[in-house]
């Protein structure tokens, strides 16, 4: 588990992390969203010790990172992915990392069989492309087999087969019981990955929720209908009680009776449906909407929405 209390993080005028308080439970993939600038990076190298929080407090697996004795086994991390000494190779890389912290060559060939990488072991991680990258620094998080594990991003650069390994890898160790925690900036991705939310905005905690509870509080419920006798439908469903809004194509976008409701309310008058498909707005309609005040640096289209 990881456990933030009252973290801020101030650089300079810049407040980058700002009274933050959450929890980040084993056994689940939670996400770590947040518009660009929001605090996310920050609050991950806080956790790793490698920055030091202005207040607050930080504790992975009831410890603070610089007490960790061998801190590869306890929390593995992917921060950034160039970070590494461009003339060494992948193989050589790991294996200093492994050394310093205990762990031998056999579990260093592992992980490059794990990430896709024993064919490439041997060239220099300077000349891998940043899909190659990504794995290579994942190899390193996963090196010393750790029960906490922080991804940042861990999705650029990979091609549509890496990002499903990457998806089933990250959901695979969260059910093995390892508490994982990933950023990304691809909602889609995110969508299919987390469990659960912490959604941060201007350093801020904007929302800590499942992903369902986040999605489902934060949609209006509608239900799109089509019937080729819109008129009659239309005037059953604002009798029954419903608010029903009319679309160009003569669709209907029925709010305040759900699927089941209406499917009755046509069967009793005897009307045909073509459609009945109750709407939920995406996990991107949802953090645009709840993040648009936190967003730091918008594009100018976005900026005069
Ligand atoms: N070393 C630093 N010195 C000064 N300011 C910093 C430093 N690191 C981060 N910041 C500032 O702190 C704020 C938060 O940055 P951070 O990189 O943590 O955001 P993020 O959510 O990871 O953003 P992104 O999605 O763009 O990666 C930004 O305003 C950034 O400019």
């Amino acid at each position: 588990m990881i456990e933030l209390h009252g973290v801020s993080k101030r650089f300079g005028d810049t407040l980058a992390v700002d009274d933050l308080t959450f929890r980040v439970l084993p056994g689940r993939v939670t996400g770590f969203l947040g518009p660009n600038g929001a605090g996310k990076t920050t609050t991950m190298r806080m956790i790793l010790g490698l920055n030091r929080p202005t207040a607050g407090t930080i504790s992975v697996g009831g410890r603070r990172y610089v007490d960790l004795p061998a801190p590869l086994r306890e929390v593995g991390a992917l921060l950034d992915a160039r970070a590494v000494h461009g003339s060494r190779t992948a193989y050589h890389h790991l294996l200093c990392l492994a050394r310093s912290n205990g762990i031998g060559r056999r579990r260093v060939r592992e992980v490059l069989a794990l990430v896709g990488l024993e064919r490439v072991a041997g060239k220099r991680a300077g000349t891998f492309s940043l899909g190659m990258s990504q794995r290579l620094g994942i190899a390193a998080a996963l090196l010393g087999d750790p029960g906490v594990l922080m991804f940042d991003e861990p999705v650029n650069g990979l091609d549509p087969e890496g990002v499903r390994w990457l998806r089933d890898l990250i959901r695979g160790l969260a059910g093995e019981g390892r508490t994982v925690l990933m950023s990304s900036h691809l909602m889609s991705e995110m969508a299919l990955t987390a469990d659960h939310l912490v959604v941060v905005g201007r350093g801020r905690l904007i929302a800590d929720a499942t992903m369902d509870d986040f999605v489902r509080a934060n949609t209006d419920e509608a239900v799109l209908v089509r019937t080729p006798e819109v008129d009659r439908l239309t005037g059953h469903l604002t009798g029954s009680g419903a608010a029903v809004h009319r679309e160009p194509d003569g669709a209907l976008v029925v709010s305040g009776l759900d699927a089941t409701a209406i499917g009755r309310v046509a069967l009793t008058h005897g009307l045909p449906l073509t459609e009945l498909t109750p709407r939920r707005a995406s996990l991107e309609d949802v953090f645009m909407a709840l993040t648009r005040d936190a967003v730091e640096y918008a594009s100018k289209q976005g900026a005069t929405r």
